[in-house]
């Protein structure tokens, strides 16, 4: 089978994404394409039909399953080789991707034009920002892509595409900053968001991206699926954790900023080295961040995952708090005037859904260690965790003080995280994921 080739438009946008030491890649995955994959044996060096990376996986997947579907109801398979879009969101987008390549990349499109808040569309001026790819009459919704500069280009270019392939390419973070403007500026989701769109369906037949996505072809797909999975600070995270099955249970850590969170990760994985009282210097953490931790003797690996709490990542938390095994909500006990705040945050995120959700949820009363830090009871009734909980008994959940700086009570908690997290849990979330899908999720 030949090899899809991409345009060249295409290439130079992975290298535009991907920073300036990737600049050839005609037919070549993005470097940044392994992280998508968590199985590398299963990504082609070159570019490969969709098809002969399919077969491989639906191999694996039977034998998978046969195994381990008695032993782990909570390893959401693809039921009957159907696609599922209520699984996007959880464990299985990387499968689902290789699997239904249109159908993921749609549903990714129309999850994001519902939960994401609609973008400040600024149509380009057309003098500066001409327009290579005019949209067809019959979709009134479609934008053109954004304008990607060509490499190489002759001498006779006129002065405005040189300016800009004489930038040199920008580092990572700064392109997935330069990428996400473009997108603002020439994707306009907002007659997208749910009132519009009851069923993925109407999505499809929508289309924003028709150059992006060319049926069976990985790379065509890959692109355009991470064109919108780019919009987030770290999208790899999101498909590592969806190769963490069977790795630990994963404990996703939110809470405002400066709440401790990433001094409680640093403790909890350096903990045997780290004297009590020291604590690594932070940076505020930007989009999530990742550490495995190995809890007591028996060797229960556990991931936690942390966002980062500024309000403006904070938008975050919500498409991502449901892909983990359970929850921690981090408070600062010696900043009583930010309980309000934080009450607030913690209730937004769960809404509604938590209704129909069976997480072990914690909340960390941290910085205990400090003269003056609020007693747990006090961060208690403040956070109002008990009318959050109210009728969901079948929620293991509580309130626990800990320290980043002296360790204090972070055994414990890992031990509670242990006991609780059960498979029964986690079958009863997924069920109730399943019923809400096509809701706000
Ligand atoms: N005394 C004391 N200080 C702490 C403790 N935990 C964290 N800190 C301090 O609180 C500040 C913020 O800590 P971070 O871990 O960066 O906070 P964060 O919640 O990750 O913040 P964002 O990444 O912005 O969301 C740092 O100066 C830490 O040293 C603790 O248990 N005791
Ligand atoms: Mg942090």
């Amino acid at each position: 089978m030949s090899s899809p080739r991409i345009p060249r438009e295409h290439a130079f946008a992975y290298s535009a994404r991907a920073g300036p030491a990737t600049a050839t890649y005609i037919d070549d995955f993005p470097p940044w394409a392994p992280a998508l994959f968590p199985r590398p044996q299963l990504l082609p060096t070159d570019a490969v039909s969709i098809d002969a990376a399919s077969s491989l996986w639906i191999e694996e997947q039977q034998s998978y399953t046969e195994e381990h579907s008695e032993l782990d109801p909570h390893i959401p398979w693809l039921d009957d080789g159907v696609f599922d879009a209520g699984l996007l969101a959880t464990l299985a987008l990387d499968e689902q991707l290789l699997y239904w390549p249109e159908q993921a990349f749609a549903d990714i499109c129309w999850a994001a034009a519902v939960y994401e808040p609609p973008v400040v569309v600024q149509k380009p001026a057309p003098a500066t920002v001409p327009d290579p790819h005019p949209p067809l009459a019959d979709v009134t919704n479609r934008r053109s892509p954004p304008p990607l500069p060509i490499p190489e280009q002759d001498e006779e270019t006129d002065t405005e595409t040189e300016t800009i392939t004489s930038t040199p390419a920008p580092p990572y973070s700064r392109a997935v900053d330069e990428h996400n403007r473009l997108l603002a500026l020439n994707y306009d989701f907002a007659p997208l968001r749910r009132r519009d769109v009851e069923a993925k369906e109407d999505y499809m037949r929508i289309d924003p991206f028709p150059r992006y996505l060319q049926p069976n072809t990985a790379t065509s797909t890959l692109d355009a699926a991470a064109a919108l999975l780019m919009l987030q600070p770290t999208p790899q995270t999101h498909w590592q954790v969806s190769g963490s099955v069977g790795v630990g249970d994963a404990i996703v850590m939110l809470g405002l900023d400066d709440a401790g969170k990433t001094s409680l990760v640093n403790r909890l994985h350096r903990r045997a080295e780290l004297p009590s009282g020291v604590l690594p210097r932070t940076t505020p953490t930007v989009g999530s961040s990742m550490e495995t931790i190995v809890h007591s003797a028996a060797g229960h690996s556990i991931t936690v995952w942390e966002f980062g709490g500024q309000d403006k990542v904070r938008p975050l938390w919500r498409r991502y708090m449901w892909n983990g095994h359970a929850f921690a909500f981090v408070v600062d006990a010696s900043a009583p005037e930010r309980f309000a705040l934080a009450a607030e945050e913690l209730a937004h995120v769960c809404g509604e859904r938590a209704e129909y959700s069976a997480f072990p949820f914690l909340v960390l009363v941290n910085k205990v260690d400090l003269p003056g830090a609020a007693s747990v009871e006090e961060v208690r009734r403040a956070m109002g965790v008990d009318a959050l909980f109210e009728g969901h008994t079948e929620w293991p959940w509580g309130v626990m003080g800990v320290s980043a700086m002296t360790g204090e009570g972070l055994d414990e908690v890992l031990d509670w995280f242990v006991a609780s997290v059960s498979h029964k849990n986690i079958a009863e979330h997924n069920k109730g994921k399943k019923y809400i899908e096509g809701r706000a999720w």
